[in-house]
């Protein structure tokens, strides 16, 4: 089993103090730094670009920074994501016109590459990109908000990913994004997922540290069993 990974959402941090909030999750016990880029194009909703990755880099952030695109088209935004300091790079198949360019892209930029799955998007992309791939994002909200109510029937799709992983041979990690809480996290780890996005879970919250252990236990919990 890979180590688990908590990547706290900035969607839900202070965007007003946000190198401040990121330095306060890591302390308080996140392993990664998750953005959820929207274009207000390919998701009802707008957020932000490179300029605010490039600056949580020059503001000292080392963590690894794994940003998903929710945005149409997506090459010219890998690169200017890697540029400005990305670490892993996912992005929508359908938003994409070439697949394995768009992976393959992330890649030469020296960045690890991810396919984003919609709650209803069918796994049928990852057919002949298994190769390629650093990690598998399955959205268990509909993309565009954070706050929103996880969706249950989500964890069958993480059994599916996982066993095209397991029969693969490769080694990707399984992401799961939206709704993701204190009461579920077990359940969705023992479906599979091994990287955790959490925004509102973790911001809302005055103790980051506290919810942040409360999780990891859930997690041991799991790893005794
Ligand atoms: O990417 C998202 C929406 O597009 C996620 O839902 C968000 O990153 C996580 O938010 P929350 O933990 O509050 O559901």
């Amino acid at each position: 089993m890979k180590p688990f990974l908590i990547a706290p959402s900035i969607l839900s941090a202070d965007f007003a103090r946000l190198g401040e909030d990121v330095e306060k999750v890591l302390a308080a016990g996140a392993d990664v730094v998750h953005f959820d880029v929207m274009d207000n194009h390919y998701v009802p909703n707008l957020t932000f670009g490179p300029m605010i990755c490039e600056a949580l880099r020059k503001y000292g952030i080392t963590a690894p920074i794994d940003v998903h695109l929710m945005v149409k088209p997506v090459d010219d935004l890998i690169e200017k994501f890697a540029d400005a300091g990305a670490s892993f790079i996912s992005f929508h198949p359908e938003a994409s016109e070439h697949i394995d360019r768009s992976l393959q892209l992330i890649i030469d930029k020296g960045c690890k590459p991810g396919l984003v799955f919609n709650p209803a998007t069918p796994l049928h992309y990852l057919d002949h990109v298994m190769d390629k791939l650093h990690h598998i994002l399955i959205m268990s909200v509909n993309p565009g908000f954070g706050g929103q109510k996880f969706i249950p029937t989500t964890l069958d799709k993480v059994r599916a990913v996982k066993q095209r992983v397991e029969e693969s041979g490769y080694d990707i990690r399984i992401e799961i994004d939206g709704g993701v809480k204190v009461d579920n996290i077990r359940a969705i780890a023992e479906a599979g997922a091994d990287m955790f996005v959490a925004g509102s879970a973790i911001f809302s919250q005055d103790d980051y540290s506290d919810v942040i252990t409360q999780m990891r236990n859930e997690l041991a919990m799991l790893s005794k069993a």
